[in-house]
């Protein structure tokens, strides 16, 4: 794949950190363009600017190059012998030659080190050291199967994303394409929706396999979300997660041709899944690996632009290591709801990977999504250019870390300038906006008048019931 596609003017101080990204991913990720930025997000730019080069080479080259990378992409152009001594290195172990999970699920205190790769191979270590669950062989292995191959069809149509990263236009190391539910919703799609500061051309409505895997993700997701609340701590749900049943009705299909293709280091848009989102993702085809990381605060004075802040703010990501969830064939990965807020994930570039019958190389990722009809851009702010705004959580800075902001949008198009738009975003216990009423009287109106709801499901219109209509989860209420 083309990573480099074409040149452009250099942008103002202020989009000199543009990561690579997904439409659909957050991979800024912070507060605002000038909070400092971690290893893990600089290394995701190096990641994206050089899919043919091993992950480790890219963090020693970063690592070696003091965290600048600028400094690190021009190292890379040099012949291998030429480039710094690497000052770092990496290596891998599995959770249990590290430690051992109690059966009453003890907390591992420090279970990630400076460089190291710590691979979780149970659902017991999955759940008890991240915010994840995880289900093998999810569907009947020929409806797994009939899946991948229909999905397996239709990638070679689908498209990567390109996105400005300093003076350069660059494309993401892997192609994508959006799925919805029903013609009206893709419609509403490509014309409505903004992703990156623009509208997305080329939405889909879900294949006759994906949606109906969709009702089994749904029902699964649903029994993990109540699980998880029961056995936490506190037995509640988290602050501003959504207590009704979830409903995917939006779903994202990536597909990684070869062990090269990636997704660096992100946290998942929020702008129309709102605060707390839970995200059901299905693995076809080829094995991978999702590595995570947790985001590390910063102090108030690692928070500023100045070279000694990042340091500061660079040395505690790099103590920090990663966990590598392994996601074969037919699993189905949960998110739950602390995710987006508070970790980081990615798929790393693999050295080799095991063909599949069915895919060969390829690896097909379905994260199926709800979005909530209230955070439909009608309703969710607009920016001094007039485009509905991002919606981004402060996942670093320390004194204001957790909270929700609306931002321009608009600057995310290569070769656009965007405007300084920001506002603190307001959200009730339950993740609803201050315009949760009016949109449902909006929605009341369409209902009335016969028009689809934005992500309500042909099925769900035929029998008149829209979203937010099921029942709250019953271990929400039970507390
Ligand atoms: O391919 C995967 O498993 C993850 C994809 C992902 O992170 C995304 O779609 O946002
Ligand atoms: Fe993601």
């Amino acid at each position: 794949m083309e990573t480099f596609i074409s040149r452009k003017r250099r942008r103002s101080s202020v989009s000199n950190e543009v990561p690579p990204r997904d439409p659909k991913c957050d991979l800024r990720g912070s507060t605002d363009f000038n909070e400092v930025e971690s290893t893990d997000y600089k290394l995701s730019i190096l990641i994206s600017l050089h899919p043919e080069k091993d992950e480790g080479t890219l963090l020693e080259t970063l690592l070696a190059s003091e965290g600048s990378v600028e400094r690190a992409l021009e190292c890379l152009k040099l012949p291998p012998k030429k480039r710094p001594a690497a000052s770092a290195t990496s290596y891998q172990s599995s959770l249990s030659s590290i430690t051992r999970t109690g059966k009453d699920g003890a907390t591992i205190k420090q279970l990630t080190k400076r460089g190291k790769t710590i691979h979780l191979y149970t659902p017991e270590d999955i759940e008890a050291h991240t915010p994840c669950s995880i289900i093998y062989n999810f569907l009947p292995s020929e409806e797994a199967d009939a899946l991948l191959q229909e999905l397996v069809d239709e990638s070679p149509t689908y498209k990567t994303n390109t996105f400005q990263l300093f003076d350069r236009v660059v494309s993401s190391p892997h192609t994508f394409c959006l799925y919805v539910d029903s013609w009206d919703d893709a419609e509403m799609q490509k014309t409505q929706y903004v992703y990156d500061g623009k509208n997305v051309e080329d939405v889909r409505r879900s294949l006759p396999r994906m949606r109906d895997a969709s009702h089994k993700v749904r029902e699964t997701v649903n029994q993990e979300i109540t699980r998880r609340i029961r056995s936490s701590p506190t037995g509640q749900k988290l602050h501003h997660q959504s207590p009704h049943p979830w409903v995917p009705n939006t779903a994202f299909v990536n597909c990684y041709d070869g062990p090269r293709e990636s997704v660096g280091y992100h946290s998942d848009h929020l702008t129309y899944l709102g605060p707390r989102p839970v995200i059901g993702s299905l693995s076809l085809g080829v094995a991978r690996e999702f590595r995570v990381r947790k985001i590390i605060a910063t102090e108030d004075d690692d928070s500023g632009d100045s070279d000694a802040a990042r340091k500061r703010a660079d040395a505690k990501a790099d103590a920090q290591g990663q966990l590598s969830i392994h996601l074969p064939h037919n699993s189905l990965l949960v998110m739950h709801a602390s995710m987006q807020e508070e970790w980081k994930h990615s798929i790393a570039p693999a050295r080799t990977i095991s063909p599949h019958p069915i895919s060969g190389n390829k690896r097909i990722n379905i994260t199926y999504r709800h979005y909530k009809a209230n955070l439909h851009p009608r309703f969710t702010p607009k920016c001094g250019c007039g485009v509905p705004t991002v919606l981004r959580v402060v996942q670093r800075q320390a004194g204001n870390r957790g909270k929700y902001m609306w931002m321009c949008y608009a600057g995310y198009v290569p070769g656009k300038e965007g405007c300084k738009f920001f506002e603190w975003a307001v959200f009730d216990e339950d993740g609803d906006p201050p315009w949760a009423e009016e949109a449902k009287s909006s929605e009341k109106q369409s209902l009335n008048a016969g028009e689809q709801l934005p992500g309500e499901t042909e099925d769900e219109r035929m029998k008149g019931g829209g979203k937010g209509k099921g029942e709250a989860l019953s271990s929400v209420d039970e507390g």
